[in-house]
């Protein structure tokens, strides 16, 4: 479980102002959901979070310090289009466990048991580079939640994925949060994901978070015109 706070943060790109937010505090153990139409800064704001870019000004501070190495020890990002190592499943999800020096027969029980609950163990032996979208997306998620991280970042990590496939990486990631009560943060498109996964929702639009509250709220009661014709599927510019 992590605390974050941001103050004055704001993200440029030739020029262009694409990212601007005067305080936001992410409590500890919170299940946040981004919302918001494309080019809102959605995936701006966690890169910049997981430290994988700089913002322009202002500053991220994790449990009241700015980032610094360490805090990469328990942090991790799930992308909509995964990195994968070109080696099995298996080792792709054993891999943040060995670089931590995990006993073997501690890791074979840990990976294997995971691969279970996830229903891939058809693919456990499999080179992760031959692997489905779907699939594919699933091993990162194991390999991202493997290790117990206390602030897991999850941009678009269902996207293109079927439902049934969906639901067990929903299912995994709830498991994670109620065992573990890690901090996370996802981005999605999927209203209905966010509300049946987050307890707290942001809703982004041009660069700026317009509206956050608790997920039931912010879905079925609006206070902002923007978030709430967004959550009724109407066009906003
Ligand atoms: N490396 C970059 N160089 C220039 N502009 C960028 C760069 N990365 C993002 N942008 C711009 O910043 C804005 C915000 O992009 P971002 O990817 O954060 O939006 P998003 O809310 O995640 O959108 P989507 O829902 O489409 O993924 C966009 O206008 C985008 O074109």
């Amino acid at each position: 479980m992590m605390n974050l706070t941001i103050k004055n943060l704001t993200k440029y790109y030739n020029k262009q102002c694409v990212l601007s937010i005067d305080a936001f505090t992410i409590e500890r153990s919170s299940f946040l959901g981004i919302i918001g139409p494309n080019g809102a800064g959605k995936s701006t704001l966690v890169k910049m979070l997981a430290g994988l870019e700089t913002p322009s000004s202002g500053e991220i501070l994790y449990e009241k310090s700015l980032i610094s190495p360490p805090i990469y020890k328990s942090m991790t990002m799930v992308f909509q289009k995964p990195y994968l190592l070109r080696t099995s499943v298996f080792n792709n999800i054993a891999y943040p466990l060995k670089i931590r020096k995990l006993n073997p027969k501690a890791i074979d029980k840990k990976v294997n048991h995971l691969i279970v609950e996830m229903g891939i163990e058809s693919i456990k032996n499999q080179n992760a580079w031959t692997l489905s979208g779907g699939e594919a997306q699933k091993v990162a998620l194991a390999r991202a939640i493997i290790f117990e991280p206390a602030l897991l970042i999850l941009d678009e990590p269902t996207a293109n994925i079927d439902p049934a496939s969906i639901l067990t990486m929903e299912k995994t990631i709830n498991k994670f949060y109620q065992q573990s009560a890690p901090s996370i943060i996802i981005v999605t498109h999927n209203i209905q994901q966010a509300k049946r996964l987050c307890k707290e929702i942001a809703f982004m639009h041009q660069g700026k978070i317009v509206e956050f509250g608790k997920s039931s709220d912010m879905i079925h009661h609006p206070s902002n015109p923007l978030t709430k014709n967004f959550i009724e599927g109407e066009i906003i510019l």
